[in-house]
């Protein structure tokens, strides 16, 4: 896998215009800016961006285009104005489908090895609330813009639920070693201006166009790099936690099945499941 993307990472060259790459995919869209040769990859399914099986297949789909259309670089946002992305869908895993539910979480694994492991420099424009899967997905990007009055973070267990090995250890590459540890069992949400403090976004922006903007601009950085020794410094450095997945990714979907048919767990995504209606009927 890693050989074809570093393939790709040849010179390109650059047009005055933004094009449209793929409409293929309905919940994600992908635009080129052919003046920068950056990729937007932009998460579209109303009503909160909640990740089930379309949307994780449609992100997959979508990084695989970016890596082999030569793009500079990858940048993650939304098309919701107050949500970056709610998470898994917590539908896909309420009374599971037994067929589908395996489908889940094989894309979700798909598309952290593919966004984790891109062989392109990537950021996420924050554009809204980014809890738990939001959240992996922001992490899993190599610099975050959020905007302000939003959350972020891992908040698993205050579901009642426990992240896997590979969520943990994308907050920790981001976060120091303690702070990850204490906001892991909190389930703790971050506010904009607290993520901005201890280093779980790296910028504020002031609007969608400003994050996106600023994204480009720490793509921009990597300009005079050569692209593939670039890349190959990245997946040297995200190796060990790209290959324990890989190695383990039967065992991982095997103890999520088990996980997800406790009974327990069922009543407790039940329970939160009415919260989030309560909530709406406010
Ligand atoms: C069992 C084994 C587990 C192994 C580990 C798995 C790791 C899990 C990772 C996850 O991602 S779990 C999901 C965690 N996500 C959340 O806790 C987010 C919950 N949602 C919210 O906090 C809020 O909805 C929001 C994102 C902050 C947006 O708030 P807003 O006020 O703008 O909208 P709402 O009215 O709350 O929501 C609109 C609509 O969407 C439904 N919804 C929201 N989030 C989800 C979701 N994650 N899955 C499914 N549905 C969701 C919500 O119920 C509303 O529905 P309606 O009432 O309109 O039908």
């Amino acid at each position: 896998m890693m050989r074809s993307k570093l393939m790709n990472l040849v010179p390109r060259a650059v047009a005055t215009t933004s094009r449209q790459m793929s409409t293929a995919t309905k919940l994600t869209t992908v635009q080129v800016d052919d003046k920068t040769g950056i990729a937007t990859l932009t998460m579209n399914r109303p009503p909160v961006n909640g990740l089930n099986l379309e949307l994780l297949r449609d992100i997959h789909q979508s990084i695989e285009e970016i890596e082999g259309n030569k793009s500079r670089g990858l940048i993650l946002t939304s098309s919701n104005p107050t949500i970056f992305s709610a998470g898994l869908d917590i539908f896909e895993m309420y009374k599971p489908d037994k067929e589908r539910i395996r489908a889940f979480w094989t894309a979700l694994q798909d598309v952290w090895l593919a966004l984790y492991g891109s062989s392109v420099p990537t950021a996420a424009a924050i554009n809204g609330h980014s809890p738990a899967g939001g959240c992996l997905l922001a992490t899993s990007c190599e610099y975050r813009v959020m905007l302000p009055k939003y959350t972020i973070g891992l908040n698993e267990t205050k579901l009642g639920i426990v992240a896997p090995k590979w969520f943990m250890s994308t907050f920790e590459s981001v976060l120091p070693r303690r702070l990850a540890e204490r906001a892991l069992n909190q389930g703790r949400m971050f506010t904009t201006e607290e993520a901005l403090a201890v280093g779980l976004v790296d910028e504020v922006a002031n609007s969608k166009e400003e994050a996106i903007a600023k994204c480009a601009q720490f793509i921009g950085t990597f300009a005079k790099v050569n692209p593939l020794a670039r890349a190959l410094t990245k997946q040297q450095l995200r190796a060990e936690e790209l290959k324990q997945l890989e190695d383990e990714r039967v065992q991982d979907l095997e103890k999520f099945i088990f996980f997800v048919n406790q009974p327990a767990v069922q009543k407790g995504l039940g329970i939160y499941l009415e919260s989030l209606k309560k909530k709406a009927t406010k």
